[in-house]
């Protein structure tokens, strides 16, 4: 049975990354997915807005949505302080396998708990099964058209406080268009955008941050 390109990924950074370092398992995937194969990982140069708006919002517990193959699981896991936990959600179990994998190589597996199924059934479990109080931090990475629906299920679940922070991928491309229109029309969210690029590519893309004002 031929390999998957995640495989591919995976096995390039199990040869080629140095096991416990987190940048060098990032710089050894862009690597590989600019110079062979293209994946849909958020990349270096929208990785850098990510870096930044972690630190600003120095997250004890952080949630996204869209693992994939763990890259911006590793990206924000090696920016989280001790005792502070990231929980991954991906519904592909392929691709959760995979990041399984990258996210151990990388050695951050201690900050990060990868949560397996769709959003809309994983959210309303996080305080309950997950003891989650409140998310400081949330990355939306999967379904653009679940951006909207998730984002007013986390507010149904009492996940957000004052000043937690949304971060949007791929505003631009694919895109995500309504939720661009509910969080900017929302007197709930104070929204800045990030004008950057497409991983991999000169495409246009942007991030979209959005701050719950409560
Ligand atoms: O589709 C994208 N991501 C989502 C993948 C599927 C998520 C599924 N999933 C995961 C967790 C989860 C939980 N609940 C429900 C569903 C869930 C994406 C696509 C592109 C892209 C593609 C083609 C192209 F030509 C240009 C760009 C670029 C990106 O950066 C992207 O992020
Ligand atoms: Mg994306």
């Amino acid at each position: 049975m031929n390999q998957s390109k995640e495989q591919r990924i995976l096995n390039f950074v199990l040869q080629n990354a140095v096991r416990g370092d987190p940048h060098s398992v990032l710089d050894t995937i862009d690597k590989y997915c600019s110079q062979k194969e293209w994946a849909m990982n958020v990349g270096d140069e929208k990785g850098k807005i990510l870096d930044k708006t972690v630190q600003e919002a120095n997250p004890s517990v952080a949630l996204e949505l869209g693992t994939y193959c763990g890259y911006s699981a590793v990206r924000i896991s090696r920016l989280l302080k001790a005792g502070a936990r990231l929980l991954t959600v991906e519904f592909n179990p392929e691709f959760a396998a995979i990041a399984k994998q990258m996210i151990e190589f990388a050695g951050v597996q201690d900050k990060v708990k990868l949560l397996e199924g769709p959003s809309e059934e994983i959210i309303p479990q996080l305080k309950k099964k997950y003891e989650v109080d409140t998310l400081d931090f949330v990355f939306l990475d999967h379904w653009k058209d679940r951006y909207t629906p998730d984002t007013i299920l986390l507010q149904e679940c009492n996940l957000l406080r004052k000043g937690s922070v949304l971060l949007a991928d791929n505003i631009i491309f694919p895109g995500a268009p309504d939720f661009l229109n509910y969080v900017r029309k929302s007197p709930h969210f104070q929204c800045t955008n990030y004008p950057s690029h497409l991983e991999y590519m000169q495409v246009e893309d942007a991030m979209e941050k959005a701050v719950f004002l409560g």
